[in-house]
């Protein structure tokens, strides 16, 4: 079953366009990461999804309903940000308590382990934590209120290493217990690889590529050697990054589209094959056309 539906999506602020022609599903109880660069449009996004903001054209279905104001949506859906906001008068404790009021799925077991393993206290105030903390917090709510869509947008803002760990791992946890559908959008890829199931790459408000992270850990690989030699291997191959290290050397990333022979003949021509992270192949293809930092300022 799908739970999250876009057909032809899109976003405007303004005359500004920020989510443009989005087509894509999200199957039930997968976590998805909603990757791109910086301003990408995965806040904006995940918003929508949330039901917070209307879309400007396209459809986009949560549950089978349109997000935006339905009742049913956000009963069932979770959107976690460094943005939350609680009263002021209401101290930590309480805030657990009206979010188990609100969330049918609440498990207040789970959100008081939590609550104690990472040492808060009861009459603490939201507004006064730190930023790791209060990351930490709204994780917490994120996991308990088990919502059957559960919507992470750069949850780990301002947490320590160690913090993050355990976030990962308590999410992990949870979701193998609970399974529930999990979109959680992030820049710390490398970090987050081990928990997701599906990427979603961002570039410029558009999908770039909607695929299992198995696929995409096959999806290129890297040729390092001769630089007239990979030249004339790479004529009708989709080069998807390129670097020169040296006059006669080059290192080239290309779709892998090659036959086990072509493989065999390219290691007999003396180039050295690399596998490529599934975070270098995203940032390779969300790179922005205007060239590395090194060009601007050398
Ligand atoms: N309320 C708004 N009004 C006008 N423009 C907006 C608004 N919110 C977002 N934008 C623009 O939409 C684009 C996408 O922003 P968004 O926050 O969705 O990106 P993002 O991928 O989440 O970025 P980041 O990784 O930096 O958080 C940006 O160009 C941003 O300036």
């Amino acid at each position: 079953m799908q739970i999250v539906k876009a057909d032809g999506l899109e976003k405007k602020f303004g005359s500004k366009k920020v989510i443009e022609q989005m087509s894509f599903e999200i199957k039930e109880e997968t976590i998805t990461g909603i990757i791109g660069r910086n301003g990408a449009g995965k806040t904006t996004l995940l918003k929508m999804i949330a039901g917070f903001w209307r879309p400007s054209a396209g459809e986009l279905l949560v549950f089978n309903e349109e997000p935006f104001d339905s009742l049913m949506a956000s009963a069932n859906t979770i959107y976690i940000d460094d943005q939350l906001y609680y009263p002021d008068t209401l101290n930590l404790k309480q805030i657990l308590q009206q979010n188990a009021q609100f969330y049918p799925n609440w498990n207040m077991d789970l959100a008081d382990r939590l609550f104690n393993y990472f040492g808060f206290e009861a009459n603490q105030r939201h507004y006064q934590l730190s930023k790791g903390k209060r990351s930490t917090f709204n994780m917490i709510i994120g996991l308990a209120a088990r919502c059957p869509l559960t919507l992470f947008d750069e949850p780990t803002t301002g947490m320590d290493e160690a913090v993050r760990k355990d976030f990962y791992q308590a999410l992990l946890h949870d979701y193998i217990a609970f399974p529930r559908t999990i979109l959680l959008s992030s820049h710390l890829l490398q970090e987050i690889e081990p928990l997701l199931e599906e990427v979603l790459l961002i570039k410029d408000g558009k999908v770039l590529m909607h695929e299992s992270v198995d696929t995409l850990k096959d999806y290129a690989f890297g040729l390092h050697g001769d630089r007239d030699t990979i030249t004339s291997w790479c004529a009708n191959k989709s080069i998807i990054y390129q670097k020169a290290y040296s006059s006669e050397g080059i290192y080239v990333v290309v779709q892998n589209d090659f036959t086990e022979r072509e493989f065999a003949q390219l290691q007999a021509d003396g180039i050295k094959l690399l596998p490529v992270s599934l975070n270098d192949l995203c940032i390779y293809l969300t790179n922005p056309k205007n060239g590395g930092i090194v060009d601007v300022l050398s």
